[in-house]
């Protein structure tokens, strides 16, 4: 049984024929094997086009990373996230920023796949105990699965289904943190994962929430936003240099009763209005468009800036004195506010000491993970 689980493309012919020549069958169990076999229900494997899997259903082997090592260690060398996985980033600078020694307690603010959950518990080494928000129920329940398969149960861990901006309501219960790392953004299984949204390589929903129980989808924001205000927002929250151009065209195809519900026709809009651009320069531009508009309806429908604002301003009273915090972002939109943030605490004397200066991902990472290029850390003490 469990080797059919193990191999599922072995026939059961091929296998009888190899247990028959190394003896480990004989001819009369023959029967008795195939009626067995036949019992298994047989689950057929996703089909795909061409010698690899390109689609994120397909991935049938990076989806089962406990099963595939040899694939997912295949995969991270050629520089790529496996599907349904994320490459924690700036693991040892956290690491060796947060000082975290066994009997402190802690905070993950961004739990996602929990690898830097994992790499700060493990510095516990079983003693103290860490709390980790997120708010996306699918990813989050497997994570909490997966980390207490590890051996990171409720004793030493406890996931909170919340929004980190509740932080100061944790911090009460628990008498505040030694210790704590806020990872913003989304997670690399949320943005492969074409059912979320997140990405225009791939169709799927124009959703972006990261929690698809609760708020309002992108595509139905898109239904009732006014051309001023869609342009307003993709200014603002990400610096689009054709914003007026894209809230136009995008307005005027919802007026036409043409709702952009979904990735690839919000894309085909975004290419339709940079079709004006000389070709040499048109299929770079509309990536880089694509990404930013991308982001900003993401930072709109999750309130990204609201919540970011309300967290960096609960920080301090959430941390203990001494205590440490460590923030990676991912965009200069949130680095401006935590930098301007954590530069206002440390004059009013609230941090004892503060980055003056980003540190950013090494040049061997990025070349390993490509999602680390636009990784930014700050980091402050409390005084
Ligand atoms: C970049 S990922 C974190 C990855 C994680 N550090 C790891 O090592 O796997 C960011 C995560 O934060 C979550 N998130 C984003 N905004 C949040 C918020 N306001 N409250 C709680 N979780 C949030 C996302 O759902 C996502 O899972």
């Amino acid at each position: 049984m469990i080797f059919f689980e193990v191999f599922p493309r072995f026939t059961k012919n091929r296998i009888h024929g190899i247990m028959k020549k190394t003896g480990q069958i004989k001819p009369e169990d023959k029967e008795n094997f195939m009626n067995q076999e036949s019992q298994i229900p047989h689950k057929r494997r996703v089909r795909y086009k061409g010698k690899y899997p390109k689609k994120f259903e397909e991935k049938y082997k990076e989806l089962q990373p406990e099963k595939y090592k040899d694939t997912i260690e295949h995969v991270i060398s050629k520089g790529n996230t496996p599907a349904g996985m994320h490459i924690s980033i700036m693991v040892k600078e956290i690491i060796d920023f947060l000082e975290i020694r066994p009997g402190q307690v802690g905070f993950d603010a961004t739990l996602g796949y929990g690898g830097h959950t994992k790499a700060m518990l493990e510095c516990l080494r079983g003693q103290g105990h860490m709390y980790a928000t997120d708010v996306d129920p699918e990813e989050s329940a497997k994570t909490r699965k997966r980390l207490a398969e590890q051996g990171f149960g409720e004793d030493i861990l406890t996931i909170k289904l919340q929004n980190f901006c509740t932080i100061d309501e944790i911090a009460e219960e628990v008498g505040g943190f030694d210790f704590i790392l806020a990872d913003l953004g989304v997670s690399s299984m949320q943005i492969d994962n074409p059912k979320r949204g997140f990405s225009f390589k791939v169709d799927g929903p124009l959703d972006l929430r990261l929690n698809q129980e609760t708020g309002i989808s992108a595509a139905q924001r898109l239904d009732t936003i006014s051309r001023e205000e869609l342009a307003g927002m993709l200014d603002e929250n990400s610096d689009e240099p054709y914003c007026e151009e894209i809230a136009k065209a995008i307005t005027d195809e919802i007026r036409r009763g043409n709702h952009i519900d979904t990735t690839t026709k919000l894309r085909e809009v975004i290419e339709k209005t940079l079709s004006f651009l000389p070709e040499k320069e048109r299929k770079d531009t509309v990536k880089k468009t694509c990404q930013r508009v991308f982001q900003a309806l993401r930072i709109d429908v999750n309130r990204e800036f609201e919540v970011l604002y309300d967290f960096m301003e609960k920080l301090p009273g959430a941390l203990k004195p001494g205590g440490r915090v460590a923030i990676l972002t991912f965009h200069s939109g949130e680095d401006k506010l935590v930098k301007k943030a954590l530069k206002q605490g440390y004059k009013d004397g609230i941090y004892s000491d503060y980055s003056k200066d980003v540190i950013r991902p090494s040049a061997q990472e990025c070349a390993q993970n490509g999602r680390a290029r636009s990784t930014k850390m700050r980091w402050a003490v409390k005084a």
